[in-house]
């Protein structure tokens, strides 16, 4: 079939290259034309495992291309995917802005019979939205002929796993009244729901809120799990054991519930707070995700917290230079969005100290985020981050963290002190070094 991508940004890449993998002819738009330039060079705006070859394969057999013209993309197009941004407004809503210029590009070029499908997360009544922002467009051109569908169709993806998490979905959804607009997206997934139906049409607000629903149920697994790992450091008690003898009551499952320093990313903060937000305008108090929120934002400190109340007794944070591994938000991308190293690093500024840090991926990301400072040094190892730093601090688990030397990690540090935002290393390990060591909830209180 051939489709157009409307937003070349992490879904809309990563969308708009395995569709074409699934034989598809794909074009990707963005109004972005450095972003679309370098594309057709090759370079691509994101870090995602996989996705490079995959996208050079398809351009050159011909499947994908580029575009920052509506006009080509939209009449090029059978079905037209919509996976602009859509960030947080001030007030904590979801800002629609991009959606409704992407609507209304499609509008103003639609020619033939097409489908509009929103992969983009959207507030429930969005698909309403747009049907008549692209209805007054084809109204102003007087082209009420042309027929088109709305379809809603959410985006589970996880960043660093996006390639496979979207060729081998859990689930799909479909949100659409049109019964010939849903034959036509069973026809698009039949090749990833072969031997067992994963598709599940619904109406369009339904299709909505499940996306909302789904990151906010596993972004309150994260927060309960945060909140029980201080009370456990309180009361004494290790939630690593207590994850463990939670997760094997399967109506509960072993997944998602790995206390740490808190969830960041470009989705579960902001659309905890639209769908808080969303609530509020309906007069629904939305309190258990409010909490969520404010837990989460809370966690966000805690390492900070323990490096604050570590150095107290040491003559304070002035002056003293904390090594960091690990800025991105998660392993394997380069997205810093609501990273917790972010909230660590610049607490640690504002407390004086200097810092020295490693990421073998968000380098470039982190330096764009956090402006140009003296007092961050970017460094192009783990070890090299620790050469004259005072303790160390673990924030983002990447597989070369997981076995370090802890002699060599002593050797450097002069205060000899570990940081552990997600509990990945054994303390027996780190004290038989002769280093200090902090984790989350597992039992040790500063
Ligand atoms: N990043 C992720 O892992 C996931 C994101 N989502 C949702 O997908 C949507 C997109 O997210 P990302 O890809 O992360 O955003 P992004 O910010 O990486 O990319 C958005 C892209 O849209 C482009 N754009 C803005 N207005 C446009 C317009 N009118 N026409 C064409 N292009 C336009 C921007 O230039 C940008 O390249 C959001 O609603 C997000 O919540 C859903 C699942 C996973
Ligand atoms: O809507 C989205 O954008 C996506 O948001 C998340 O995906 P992502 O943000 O890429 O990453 P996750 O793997 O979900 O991790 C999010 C955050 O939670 C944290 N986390 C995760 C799991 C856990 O047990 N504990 C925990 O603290 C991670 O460290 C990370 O900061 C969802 O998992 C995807 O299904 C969804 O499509």
């Amino acid at each position: 079939m051939r489709i157009t991508v409307l937003g070349s940004g992490y879904v809309g890449l990563v969308a708009g290259t395995c569709l074409s993998v699934l034989g598809n002819d794909v074009i990707c738009l963005d109004l972005d034309e450095l972003k679309i330039e370098k594309l057709r060079q090759a370079v691509l705006p994101i870090y995602e495992p996989g996705l490079d070859s995959n996208v050079a394969e398809m351009v050159k057999v011909g499947r994908l291309r580029f575009t920052s013209k509506y006009e080509e993309g939209v009449a090029h197009a059978d079905i037209i995917f919509v996976a602009v941004g859509t960030p947080q407004a001030k007030n904590g809503a979801a800002d629609l802005s991009f959606i409704r210029a992407a609507a209304a590009g499609v509008g103003r070029h639609l020619v033939k019979k097409s489908i509009i499908v929103i992969k983009s997360t959207v507030p429930v009544g969005t698909a309403h939205m747009v049907k008549e922002i692209v209805e007054g467009e084809l109204a102003s051109r007087q082209r009420t002929d042309v027929q088109f569908a709305v379809v809603s169709n959410p985006e589970f993806l996880r960043e660093g796993n996006a390639i496979q998490d979207f060729m081998r979905p859990d689930r799909i959804v479909i949100g659409s009244d049109d019964a010939w607009a849903v034959e036509i997206m069973r026809r698009i997934y039949a090749p990833l729901s072969r031997n067992h139906d994963k598709l599940l049409v619904m109406s369009p607000r339904s299709a909505e809120l499940t996306k909302y629903a789904s990151n906010a149920m596993l972004a309150t697994r994260i927060s309960f799990m945060n909140e029980l790992s201080r009370f456990a450091e309180a009361a004494g008690g290790n939630i690593e054991d207590v994850r463990r003898g939670i997760g094997e009551d399967s109506r509960i499952g072993r997944h998602f519930l790995y206390a740490g320093a808190g969830y960041g990313g470009s989705c579960f903060p902001k659309d905890v707070r639209a769908l808080v937000s969303a609530g509020r305008s309906l007069g629904i108090d939305m309190s258990i995700l409010a909490a969520v929120d404010t837990v989460n934002n809370q966690q966000k400190t805690i390492l900070f917290e323990k490096i604050a109340s570590f150095f107290a007794s040491r003559g304070g944070l002035k002056g003293k230079t904390i090594a960091i591994w690990g800025l991105a938000f998660k392993p394997d991308t380069d997205d810093v969005r609501e990273a917790p190293s972010l909230a660590l690093i610049e607490r640690l500024l504002s407390a004086g100290a200097q810092v020295r840090a490693y990421d073998p991926i968000a380098v470039h990301t982190a330096k764009t985020a956090l402006g140009s400072t003296d007092l961050v040094t970017f460094c192009s190892s783990a070890y090299e981050a620790l050469a004259g730093a005072d303790a160390l601090a673990l924030v983002t688990e990447y597989r070369e963290f997981r076995t370090p030397d802890f002699d060599r990690i002593a050797a450097s540090l002069t205060e000899k002190a570990v940081f552990d935002g997600r509990n990945l290393y054994a303390r027996a390990d780190l004290e038989a070094a002769g280093l200090h060591y902090f984790d989350i909830g597992r039992g040790n209180g500063v």
